[in-house]
């Protein structure tokens, strides 16, 4: 169980979130979604502190997470892997040192800098990489491929930290539709076949309702909605989303449904 007590995250006079309490069972996949700028990346952020909330707390298999420091935070966020929009792939590096690069924090320093990955590493990452139809790509360099490629190494990136949780936000902000598709259904696949808990900040509405078990609607820094998609009316997207209700509720019908 993942439990935000009271979280509250603030840059100077912003406060991005807002007393945010929340209880997120293990394996559970959670869309936060939410207009721009209402706290969802902040939210994420806070979760493995790579932004310091100012109060409240994140517990984890009820330990506190707020205040470790040093090789516990290494630890911490070792545990809670992140995704993100940008990929944050090296590009001159080959796919497959990127996806070892995820082992960063379990190797020795001289093993990464010489590029004297393990049998063992090598083997988890070529494993990684076949399961989301990759591997052949496993000797190109990162920045030759498509984002939707970009992405699914990236995930397997994330997924050799050994994580229990995925934060991933917003990790289909820069694909077309298709590779939208196959890296929701790719984070499908890591939350249903692996059982890792899988938090998405999501634009799309219809992404939203068609992969997550739940939806965690934020607004001025605050949860405003939590319940299943089912429970997401149209009539609450309205409210949530106020004056940009039309662009994520109107047309994209089309979202893919997970292919899991
Ligand atoms: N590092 C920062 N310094 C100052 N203000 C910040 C910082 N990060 C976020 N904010 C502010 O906090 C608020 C919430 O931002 P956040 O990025 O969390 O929202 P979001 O819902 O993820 O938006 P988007 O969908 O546009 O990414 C915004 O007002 C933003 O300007």
């Amino acid at each position: 169980m993942l439990k935000l007590e009271g979280l509250t995250t603030t840059f100077g006079k912003t406060c991005a979130v807002q007393d945010v309490s929340l209880s997120i069972p293990a394996g559970q996949f959670v869309g936060v979604i939410g207009r721009s700028g209402a706290g969802k990346s902040t939210l994420l952020r806070t979760i493995n502190r790579l932004a310091e909330p100012t109060s409240g707390r994140v517990i984890w298999r009820d330990a506190d997470m707020t205040g470790v420091s040093g090789s516990q935070l290494r630890d911490w966020r070792r545990r809670c892997s992140m995704v993100f929009q940008q990929f944050n792939l090296v590009g001159r590096l080959d796919v497959l040192n990127n996806v070892l690069m995820g082992r960063l924090t379990q190797t020795p320093f001289w093993r990464a800098v010489t590029k004297t990955w393990s049998s063992e590493d090598r083997a988890l990452a070529f494993a990684a990489l076949d399961q989301f139809d990759i591997s052949g790509l496993a000797s190109q360099r990162a920045d030759q491929l498509s984002g939707g490629q970009q992405q699914r190494v990236a995930i397997c990136r994330a997924l050799m930290q050994d994580p229990e949780i995925i934060l991933a936000d917003e990790p289909v902000a820069s694909l077309d539709p298709r590779n939208t598709g196959i890296v929701m259904d790719a984070l499908a696949l890591v939350n249903r076949q692996f059982g890792l808990t899988v938090l998405c900040n999501l634009h799309s509405l219809d992404l939203a309702r068609g992969y997550c078990d739940r939806l965690v609607g934020m607004a001025n820094g605050r949860v405003v909605f939590d319940g299943t998609p089912a429970a997401l009316t149209d009539a609450a997207a309205r409210e949530l989303y106020g004056m940009d209700a039309d662009e994520v509720i109107g047309p994209d019908r089309a979202a893919k449904q997970p292919v899991a």
